[in-house]
């Protein structure tokens, strides 16, 4: 099967641990280079595994959607864009090599029962389900068409996965420069630079490149606008440490890592002009889940007057969800929060509450809701999206696949 036109070239390694190899340049941004976090081209994907970073800097075949599912649920690659992307993509390899069929039905059901599989290795972000339910949709409509064969309907399936790269990163281009500017409108740059403070990992690592609220923090530096980025460290999986830190200072982009615990310091004492964060999962009336600990960073914010930002592709939207509290929290191994590379580091006996994601209410998010199209106060978010990106009628949790 010929592939699709847009399908990325492999691309060189991402060198040793400590100065990474440059990898491919951003399109219209002379001078910087970008981490890879997926590697793909027809019928071969990698991921960079990312619970090596920063110390060594690895990438791994995933031949199957199987391997792909424990990948995500191990988090070996994860960010709520990056997790719909090698999950989907790793079904087109699968097509690619002739799974599934024979025959047009049995094609259908096949695709249908891989994306149900990958939507159920991490719940709380929307990215997958969402890509999940387009997919099965253009398998099952490809079928129905009249003259369609096993090859169309693959070759279909493939192609909308392998145009899922290019969006996200083009996507996130958008969202850093329309929050940039956004940003620097709202609040008063000092100086006409501002210090941004991010949590967890938004990056290139969370998707196919560039970043959301990384984003952000990239465009601002590409003006020349960024006087300095507090990046916490994001227990217990450290994405901040360990991640958000290591494309900072891959990009030579100004900043300090803090604990969790200094948040509130920092808003108080180091200038911090915003705060801006990812997004899994945000519903129709602004409420976003995100990585523990950004509800606090929201309450923290306001108390400061901060104006709190939440940068997401209108992929990680979900108008289907009225509120907040119909998320599912998705909550993780105890061994996450109790050991340290191995090591452990709690008490034995104690018990562990170790849930990956928080809620903040849509009236925490004080500066606005950064998406492809624009930046929404989250009363417009409803609005804004349904009338250009949401196909409406089957719902993201029951799955009709
Ligand atoms: C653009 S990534 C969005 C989101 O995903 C991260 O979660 P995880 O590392 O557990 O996959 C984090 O919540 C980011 O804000």
């Amino acid at each position: 099967m010929a592939p699709c036109v847009h399908a990325q070239a492999p691309a060189a390694g991402c060198g040793s641990a400590t100065q990474p190899e440059r990898v491919a340049v951003w399109p219209n941004a002379p001078g910087t280079m970008r981490l890879e976090s997926i590697r793909y081209s027809p019928g071969s994907l990698q991921i960079l595994n990312q619970l090596q970073l920063p110390e060594h800097c690895s990438y791994e075949a995933l031949g199957s959607v199987q391997q792909a599912s424990e990948a995500i649920r191990a988090m070996k690659v994860r960010g709520a864009p990056a997790i719909a992307l090698v999950g989907c993509l790793s079904l087109a390899v699968e097509l690619r090599a002739g799974a599934g069929g024979p025959g047009l039905a049995s094609l259908v059901a096949f695709v249908q029962n891989q994306l149900r599989l990958l939507v159920a290795a991490r719940p709380t972000a929307v990215n997958m389900a969402r890509a999940a339910r387009d997919l099965a949709r253009v398998a099952a409509r490809e079928a129905e068409r009249k003259g369609a064969t096993e090859e169309t309907v693959r070759e279909r399936v493939i192609c909308f996965a392998e145009d899922m790269l290019e969006k996200d990163l083009k996507d996130n281009r958008n969202i850093g420069d329309l929050g940039a500017r956004h940003l620097l409108e709202h609040t008063n740059p000092r100086g006409g630079k501002v210090t941004v403070l991010t949590h967890c990992n938004t990056g290139a690592l969370a998707t196919a490149g560039y970043g959301t609220a990384l984003g952000v923090i990239r465009s601002l530096h590409e003006m020349g606008r960024l006087e300095h980025t507090f990046c916490t460290e994001t227990r217990p999986y450290n994405q901040g440490a360990r991640l958000t830190a290591f494309e900072l200072v891959y990009e030579q982009i100004p900043a300090t890592l803090i604990t969790d615990s200094m948040a509130a310091a920092a808003m108080a004492h180091q200038g911090v002009s915003a705060v801006v964060v990812g997004a899994d999962r945000v519903v129709a009336n602004g409420d976003t889940a995100n990585k523990i600990g950004t509800y606090q960073l929201a309450i923290v914010a306001k108390h400061h007057g901060i104006p709190f930002y939440v940068a997401a592709p209108s992929s990680s939207c979900d108008l289907q969800l009225e509120t907040g509290r119909e998320i599912v929290i998705e909550e993780r191994p105890s061994q996450e929060l109790t050991d340290l590379n191995g090591v452990r580091i709690a008490a034995q006996g104690i018990r562990v509450w170790n849930p990956a994601f928080d809620v903040t209410p849509h009236e925490l998010i004080t500066g606005g809701i950064i998406t492809e199209l624009g930046v929404f106060a989250p009363e417009e978010l409803r609005a804004a999206l349904s009338a250009s990106v949401f196909s409406e009628g089957q719902t993201l949790d029951n799955l009709q696949m």
